[in-house]
């Protein structure tokens, strides 16, 4: 597998670990204008770092993009004339349509959308896929890529925005709630860094148990609140405070404004 990935930054250094630690690919190039940032991946055999986007397309099979959408077209018109159909494009690029990519490079060409998270980098990554109609042939191939740094789910396209705002923008939502139970961990007495170990182990088992059981959330939380006990005494205050009600608000609201980045 040649896999080159486009625009390597947040999310491009995220996929290059990712790939890495599931030894997921024969050669990798990461490009970039500025390559200060990645050059500690020089020290892999198997990877290549430069500025020139079409060295990379020229020597890949698989083209992961992850630029920022202003940039996209750009590069997609930089390297048009030199995709065969041996290339596979995946963009990870948000609000950026298959048919805005396919106006670019054509309808014959195999285009993926995919939308990973920044867990990818360490192999555990919900990332959501679409394709094209050509793109299909190879769908099967970009589910064993991303399985191999995750789980993956294949989805319309009319769900990206919805995938983007759960999946990819979920981690930050999640990474919040970690950091709250840590602070109240804290004032409970404990340090910072058993503080958090406690919260992020805890959540980690929260996940698991429906990973593993397929239980709705309330079949496990039943089996923890004791009658008039301590947890159900804490869910209600959270309750009464609007904590499921903040949640979705806030998921709605990232939502909105994509659909605004899209429009702009
Ligand atoms: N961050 C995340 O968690 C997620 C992001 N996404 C999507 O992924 C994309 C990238 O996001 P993110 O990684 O956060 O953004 P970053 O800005 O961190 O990374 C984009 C990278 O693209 C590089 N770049 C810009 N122009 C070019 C060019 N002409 N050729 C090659 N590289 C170029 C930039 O480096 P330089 O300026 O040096 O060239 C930069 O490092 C976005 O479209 C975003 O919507 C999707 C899911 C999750
Ligand atoms: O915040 C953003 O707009 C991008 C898309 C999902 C994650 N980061």
């Amino acid at each position: 597998m040649k896999i080159a990935i486009i625009g390597t930054g947040n999310l491009g250094i995220s996929i290059a670990k990712g790939i890495l630690h599931s030894n997921g690919a024969t050669s990798m190039y990461l490009t970039k204008r500025n390559l200060e940032e990645i050059r500690v991946f020089e020290k892999y055999g198997n990877v290549t770092i430069t500025s020139d986007n079409r060295e990379a397309v020229d020597n890949s099979d698989i083209l992961i993009f992850a630029v920022q959408p202003r940039h996209f077209a750009g590069i997609l018109e930089e390297i048009k004339d030199i995709l065969t159909e041996k290339h596979v494009l995946i963009s990870t690029i948000t609000g950026f349509s298959i048919a805005s990519m396919e106006a670019i490079v054509g309808k014959a060409q195999y285009i993926i959308r995919s939308m990973p998270n920044t867990a990818i980098s360490v192999g555990d990554s919900m990332t959501c896929l679409c394709s094209n109609e050509a793109g299909k042939k190879r769908i099967d191939l970009a589910k064993a890529i991303f399985n191999r740094m995750g789980h993956s789910m294949e989805i319309p396209e009319t769900r990206m925005q919805a995938a983007t705002v759960i999946c990819a923008s979920g981690i930050a939502f999640w990474m919040r709630l970690i950091r709250a139970t840590t602070q109240g961990a804290i004032q409970l007495g404990f340090d910072a860094k058993e503080a958090q170990e406690l919260a992020m182990h805890t959540c980690h088992g929260a996940a698991s148990l429906l990973i593993n059981s397929g239980n709705h959330p309330e079949q496990e939380i039943d089996k923890v609140t004791t009658p008039m006990g301590c947890t159900i005494e804490g869910l209600n205050e959270m309750e009464h405070q609007g904590l499921s009600s903040s949640l979705i608000r806030g998921i709605i609201a990232s939502h909105d404004k994509i659909n605004q980045i899209k429009k702009g």
